[in-house]
This record gives structure tokens, C-alpha cells and sequence, in this order.
């Protein structure tokens, strides 16, 4: 069974619009998006890189991002991908020098298509996906942590839902999956104060699921360090079979998108998908004790 985002219709029948969108704002220059895939571990990595303007996405940074998930659509072999910020700075959100040249309401809607259309595909993708955010994740920033599955922080970090300062709301996204994060009410305090939100606070809020500890042997502040920490926890999820992992995260897709019927009727699909493969006949031959 192909378990991938394209089972699900996103954002309706749009190719041709976001088309448009994407060779518009390849003309907002700056930065880059870079994918590293790795067969042997199945996790891939996204980073995100302009650290002179702290990550900020520029609109070829937006149609990049785009690109790539395309990629992870295709990845067989995938279990993960993991989206950090290059230099230990996860995001300062929507590249300021891009959105000063979208100062209308229409074109503010065809931004908020194309990041509806990346971030929607992100969190439909057949991958456990974590934002690892080191620094500061802030506005549309903050928006991209909300698509990914997990969050990952260290110590230092903090996440802003800073649009209300600038006179906007959320608009990626990440106002609604917030919600379905935190549920209403702390979503609102989150977004209304725009306040930063530090990682033992997140932790408490139930905003980010790990904090890399500060450990004698881990020095938090290298970011190379910092993500190894990250693929290290990931892998009490990644260590199991391919096919199973994708399985379970399409019947959360199909929970998080279908009315219960459909995504029951999926569940099964997806179950009998893994039923009898050769992950499960292994575990039945090995007599599996779960102690
Ligand atoms: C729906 C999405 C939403 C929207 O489009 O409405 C957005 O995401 S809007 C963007 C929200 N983000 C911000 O408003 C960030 C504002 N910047 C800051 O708060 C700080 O610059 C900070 C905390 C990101 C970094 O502080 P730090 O002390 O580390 O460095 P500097 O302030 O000196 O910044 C270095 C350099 O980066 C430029 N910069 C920072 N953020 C952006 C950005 N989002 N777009 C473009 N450029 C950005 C900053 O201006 C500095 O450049 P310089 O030429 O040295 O002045």
C-alpha cells in the first residue's frame, strides 16, 4: 500500500496555482534549503541556511522547501527527517526583505497557499518528522515546528509566536495545528501574548516532547553535537522496520485528517499492509517477550 501524502488531497486541486506562486517568488532571493538523505539509517536532513538574516525563509527558500518534500514523497526507504537551522538558529521566520514586497492582501494569501500547501505535505509525509530547534524559532518559524510530528529543544532555545507583535496572525499553519497541539486555550495565551516560550516551559505546555539534556559529555552549544543527540533519541523509534513505522504514521495522518469511519477503513488497509510481512514474521519466530 502506498501510504504516502499523495493518498491525501491537499489544498484541493492547486498544482497549477502554487506553480504560479513558486516562479513568482523565485525572484525573492537568498539562502538555501538543503536535503541529505541517508538509506542506511533511514533519517533524512533538512537545513535550513541563512544564518546571515538568522534562517529566515526567503520566497527561494519557500519554493526549495517545496522541492524537497517532493523528494521525501518519493524516499522509500525513509523512517525520519529531522529540520534544523544552519549555525544553532532554528528560524527567524519569514524573510522580512521577501514579505516587505508582499504588502497586499492578495498577495499575502498567495504566501500563506504555497506555505499551506509545503507545511500540509511536511505533516503528510509517510516520515516521523522533528524540528530541532536550537536559538529561536519565531513567527513562520515557529509555524514550521508545528507541521513536524515532534519538537526537540535545547536547553536555550525558545519558540515565539511573535505575529501578533507584528500585526498579523499566524498564517502557515501553525495557528490551527497549535491548537491541535496545546488545545484552545493555551493556544490562545501562546499566540495573544506572543511571548517566547523557553524549553522548560514547552515542556510543561506539552509544546516539545524532548529536551537535549545539558549532560557533562554533551556541549549543547555545537550544533553538530546537538543534532547527533537528536538522531541518538530518535532512534527508539527509527531501530523498527520501515514498514511498520510508515504504517503507524499513516493511520495518525488518516486520524488527523479523515471523519473516524474513513480513517478506521484506512487503519485496516494500513494493517493488513504489515500483516504477515517480514517484520512480522520475524518477531513471531523469535518468540518475542515484551519485559
Ligand atoms: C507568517 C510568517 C510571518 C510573517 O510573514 O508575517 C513571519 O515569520 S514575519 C518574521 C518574524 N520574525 C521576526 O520578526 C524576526 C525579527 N528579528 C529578530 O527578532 C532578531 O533579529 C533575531 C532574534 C531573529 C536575531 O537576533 P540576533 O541578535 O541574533 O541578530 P540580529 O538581530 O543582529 O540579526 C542578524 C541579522 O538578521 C536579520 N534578520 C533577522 N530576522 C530576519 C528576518 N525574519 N528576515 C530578514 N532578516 C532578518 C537582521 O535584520 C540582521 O540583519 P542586519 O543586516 O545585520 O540588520
Amino acid at each position: 500500500m502506498n501510504n504516502g501524502s499523495k493518498k491525501l488531497k491537499i489544498n484541493g486541486n492547486c498544482e497549477p496555482l502554487i506553480d504560479n506562486i513558486r516562479r513568482e517568488y523565485s525572484d525573492y532571493k537568498g539562502g538555501t534549503v538543503e536535503l541529505t538523505t541517508d538509506d542506511t539509517t533511514g533519517i533524512a536532513n533538512i537545513c535550513i541556511n541563512a544564518f546571515e538574516r538568522r534562517n529566515a525563509l526567503s520566497g527561494t527558500m519557500m519554493s526549495q522547501l517545496a522541492d524537497i518534500i517532493t523528494q521525501l514523497e518519493q524516499w522509500e526507504q525513509g523512517k525520519a527527517v529531522i529540520i534544523y537551522g544552519a549555525n544553532g538558529f532554528f528560524s527567524s521566520g519569514g524573510d522580512l526583505n521577501t514579505v516587505r514586497n508582499i504588502d497586499n492582501s492578495e498577495g499575502g494569501r498567495r504566501m500563506a497557499v504555497l506555505m499551506h500547501n509545503n507545511f500540509t505535505r511536511l505533516q503528510a509525509l509517510p516520515l516521523l518528522s522533528v524540528a530541532l530547534v536550537e536559538g529561536k524559532a519565531l513567527g513562520g518559524g515557529a509555524e514550521l515546528t508545528t507541521a513536524c510530528d515532534f519538537r526537540v529543544m535545547t536547553p536555550d532555545a525558545e519558540i515565539g509566536f511573535v505575529h501578533i507583535k507584528l500585526g498579523v496572525s499566524t498564517g502557515w499553519g501553525g495557528g490551527c495545528r497549535l491548537v491541535q497541539i496545546l488545545g484552545p486555550c493555551k493556544a490562545l495565551d501562546v499566540m495573544m501574548s506572543g511571548r517566547l516560550i523557553g524549553a522548560n516551559e514547552a515542556l510543561n505546555l506539552g509544546l516539545v516532547q524532548h529536551v537535549i539534556s545539558d549532560t557533562s559529555t554533551t556541549d549543547t552549544t555545537d550544533s553538530n553535537t546537538v543534532l547527533s543527540k537528536c538522531h541518538e533519541w530518535l532512534n527508539h523509534y527509527t531501530r523498527h522496520n520501515a514498514q511498520t513505522l510508515r504504517a503507524i504514521k499513516g493511520i495518525v495522518n488518516a486520524a488527523r485528517w479523515l471523519p473516524l469511519e474513513e480513517a478506521l477503513n484506512k487503519e485496516v488497509e494500513y494493517f493488513a499492509s504489515v500483516w504477515g510481512g517480514p517484520a512480522h514474521q520475524k518477531a513471531l519466530a523469535n518468540n518475542i517477550k515484551h519485559k
